[in-house]
């Protein structure tokens, strides 16, 4: 019988670690381009670190708001290389990690987290280079009785988050990108470089074409006075 809401799955596969490294210079906004601009975890989180990026494989936990034993299990259980996706149901009354998680994830080679809660311990995590985003602070710690789930679909802020799925984080935020479709995105993201980096050639030397502007006004019947 499944016990659904308090469960520990296993996760079937994953984005390799050859994928994720082909997106190691890859940047936010080009990947969300090319899903559309449909996905995100959100300007509910920020980002609590120095410098760098979040990358890796989805480890997705479903906790109880304000508990993290799951969050705990999830640490025992990851793998080098995994990013904890921790959907607290972005509440912010106790906090879901703190530093000691912080410095048990780092010394097993995870890759950061996502937590749609709380973060306490801030300093050790504001000061330091492990990417974390969260959705605030609170010195009230977690309690530890569960439920939860590991390894099931999680959402934060309408992004459906799969476990294996590839989480990429920057300056800009974070997206999810689906495990089967790491590699399609990753060629739109590489021509959609090309392009940009064209675009910025002709801006440089005076040839960049704006007729796409006036053109976009007269077709949706701007009045222009
Ligand atoms: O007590 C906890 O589980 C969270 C915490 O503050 C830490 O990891 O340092
Ligand atoms: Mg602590």
């Amino acid at each position: 019988m499944e016990t659904l809401g308090f469960r520990i799955l296993t996760r079937e596969s994953k984005v390799s670690p050859a994928m994720v490294q082909k997106f190691e210079n890859v940047v936010t906004p080009h990947v969300s381009d090319n899903m559309n601009r449909m996905f995100s975890g959100g300007s509910g989180l920020s980002a609590y670190y120095q410098k760098g990026k979040l990358l890796g494989a989805a480890l997705t936990i479903k906790t109880r708001p304000g508990d993290n034993l799951m969050v705990h299990k999830a640490i025992d259980l990851a793998e080098h290389g995994d990013v904890l996706v921790v959907d607290a149901g972005g509440d912010t009354t106790n906090a879901i990690v703190g530093e000691i998680m912080l410095e048990l994830s780092k010394k097993k080679g995870i890759s950061g987290f996502v937590i749609n809660g709380a973060i306490r311990d801030s300093a050790a995590f504001r000061n330091g280079d492990f990417p974390v985003y969260a959705k605030g602070v609170t010195h009230r710690g977690p309690y530890k009785d569960g439920p939860g789930e590991i390894n099931v679909p999680v959402s934060i802020d309408g992004m459906v988050i799969h476990p294996g799925d590839l989480i990429l984080g920057d300056e800009d935020g974070v997206v999810a990108i689906p495990q089967a479709l790491t590699a399609d995105i990753l060629d739109q993201v590489k021509s959609q470089e090309k392009k940009e980096w064209e675009t910025f050639q002709a801006i440089e030397n005076g040839s960049v074409d704006r007729s796409w502007i006036d053109a976009t006004l007269k077709n949706k019947g701007c009045e222009w006075k």
